[in-house]
């Protein structure tokens, strides 16, 4: 695979560190200096470092004592930094280095409004480092740190000039296992992440709030690489590594033949999308099996689909399907008990989910059944299965929600949002990021499942051989699909195709149709 981004546990993280520790390795100091380092950098990026005003937010554990450290560093490099001591306790080396190379130390608890305090300490800095928490987190931020915290972050964005904020570790306050935003948190610009990078710096709704993620290597990556990452995001050279490529001995029954069942008399269009997103993914067939009208609808607009019934090596079942429909959901029901019998890969979206919900199986889908719900469908889903859930619980925590609807269903789940999360039972979650608030458009969903429909059809014998990685495989297509997905939608919008590339740039309004037509321009930025 390729360079992968991987996050894990801060249980994992201890673990690795602990031999190195043992060992006498100083990893606080490599930290400090690499977060100094970072500092510079973003200094340097905007004008000067010697003379600058830097203030060091600094709570109780080990974080506090990386930014103390770093703070020694800066002082060399010209700078006047400050720190503010948001615990009665801090890191007692940390602080007495920082003290002698000429930190200036504000115990800040002893004003009456500690916050107030360090917001008007803040208003002199240009450049705040968030060293209140990092692993050692437990829950969302409480005592004095809360308060501060929570007034920084509402002054941040009201300052004539912004400050540069840069989080040690994690912006402290995150659900650093799990992407959970409980309480207070000041969002970042940049992240310097110790050793790895943290699943709340890679979940939503947390990692939002991270900005760019720097990680420092310390000499953690050769324990870490053996061991699953809990979550990951892959990157357009993953997803070049997992693309079928046809080679000169291809046919179309070789690359893959995609069965859709999608769309409905109500609902036409979602049978033509789908279809669009499956055809621009690159397959050898769609074989569309749908009512007249939007059987006539994808022949006219699509003519080299086949709308007769034959073999398949994957399936899109339930794009604008009405479940209301009996003679359709039967339709659908039997095209799944086909393809969960031969062992074929399929998605279940939109109509099929809700129809999921009376049947008796869905505790016993494959990972090869990937699920693709938005929060609404996903808290709907859980709630049938006994998980009294609201679409609210789902967007506050959808990483913790898709694994446990993963864990329920035996699926693979892709739930749908600003950050697409991807759960198989087992194994780590994924997190793409790669699309553009222009993407939440009605349709956009049904060229996903076509997309992903079709990148499953490439692997369809595979799969039903059984002789992959299980779990894994779907759910690392499905991110993939994300990506591509994601990626079109920039494009179409005028974009560059990687995100955090061109902030500044808006792009343009984009219909689902326009994202389907995109897919190739984004398989090039992927495949080169
Ligand atoms: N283990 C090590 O030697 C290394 C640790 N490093 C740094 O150390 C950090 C972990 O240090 P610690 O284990 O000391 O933990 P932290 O510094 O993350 O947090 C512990 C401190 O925060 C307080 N705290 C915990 N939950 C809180 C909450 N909800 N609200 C307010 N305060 C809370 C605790 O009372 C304690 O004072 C890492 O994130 C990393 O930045 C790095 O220096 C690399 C080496
Ligand atoms: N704010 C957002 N930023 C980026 N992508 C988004 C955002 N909101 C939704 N999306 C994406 O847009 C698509 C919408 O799909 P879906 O909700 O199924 O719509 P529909 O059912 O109309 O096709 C999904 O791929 C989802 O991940
Ligand atoms: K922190």
């Amino acid at each position: 695979m390729g360079p992968m981004i991987r996050a894990h546990s801060a249980a994992a993280v201890r673990a690795a560190e602990e031999p190195l520790l043992a060992a006498g390795e100083p990893l606080m100091a490599s930290a400090a200096f690499a977060l100094a380092t970072h500092v510079v950098a973003e200094l340097r990026a905007r004008g000067r470092v010697a003379g600058s005003v830097v203030l060091l937010l600094v709570g109780g554990g080990n974080n506090g004592g990386d930014a103390l450290f770093a703070g020694t560093h800066l002082v060399r490099r010209g700078c006047q930094v400050h720190a503010a001591l948001v615990s009665d306790g801090v890191h007692e080396g940390g602080l007495a280095a920082a003290r002698a190379a000429g930190v200036r130390v504000h115990r800040v608890l002893d004003a009456a409004d500690p916050a107030a305090a360090v917001v008007d300490l803040a208003r002199r800095c240009g450049v705040w480092v968030d060293a209140v928490t990092g692993i050692g987190a437990r829950g969302p931020l409480r005592g004095p740190a809360a308060p501060v915290v929570a007034a920084l972050a509402a002054e941040r964005s009201a300052w004539p000039q912004e400050p540069v904020v840069v989080a040690v570790d994690v912006p402290s306050g995150i659900g650093v296992d799990d992407g959970t935003v409980e309480g207070p948190v000041l969002p970042a610009d940049v992240t310097v992440t110790m050793g790895t990078a943290k699943p709340g710096l890679l979940l939503p709704p947390a990692a939002g709030l991270a900005g760019r993620v720097e990680v420092v290597a310390l000499g953690l990556d050769g324990t870490l690489a053996a061991e699953p990452p809990a979550a990951c995001s892959l990157t357009a050279a993953d997803v070049a590594d997992l693309w079928p490529v046809p080679g000169p001995d291809d046919h179309k029954y070789t690359r893959g033949v995609l069965g859709i069942a999608a769309g409905s008399q109500t609902y036409p269009g979602a049978a033509a999308l789908a279809t669009a997103g499956a055809l621009r993914t690159g397959l050898g067939m769609v074989r569309y099996l749908g009512p007249e009208v939007p059987a006539d609808l994808v022949r006219t607009l699509h003519p080299e689909v086949v709308t007769v019934p034959g073999r398949v090596q994957a399936w899109v079942l339930g794009s604008g399907v009405d479940p209301a429909d009996a003679a359709r959901t039967a339709e659908l029901h039997e095209h799944l008990s086909a393809a969960l019998a031969a062992r074929l890969p399929v998605v279940l979206d939109a109509g099929a989910l809700t129809l999921l919900q009376e049947d008796t199986r869905l505790p016993d889908l494959p990972a090869t059944a990937v699920l693709t719900p938005h929060a609404g469908e996903l808290a709907q889903l859980l709630t049938a299965c006994g998980e009294e859930t609201a679409r609210e619980d789902v967007t506050a925590a959808p990483a913790r929600h898709a694994r446990l609807a993963a864990e329920i269903t035996g699926a693979t789940v892709l739930l749908k949002g600003p950050t697409t999360v991807v759960a198989a039972p087992a194994g780590p979650l994924f997190a793409q990021q790669d699309a553009t608030p222009w993407l939440a458009t009605a349709g956009a969903g049904d060229v996903l499942a076509g997309v992903l429909g079709a990148l499953l059809a490439g692997y369809g014998d595979l799969i039903a051989s059984g002789t992959h990685d299980g779990a894994h495989l779907p759910a690392s297509l499905s991110a993939a699909a994300a990506l591509v997905h994601g990626r079109a939608a920039r494009i179409a919008a005028g974009l560059p195709p990687g995100p955090g590339e061109g902030r500044a740039r808006t792009g343009v309004p984009i219909t689902a149709g326009d994202v389907a037509a995109a897919v190739p321009a984004a398989l090039r930025t992927v495949l080169g």
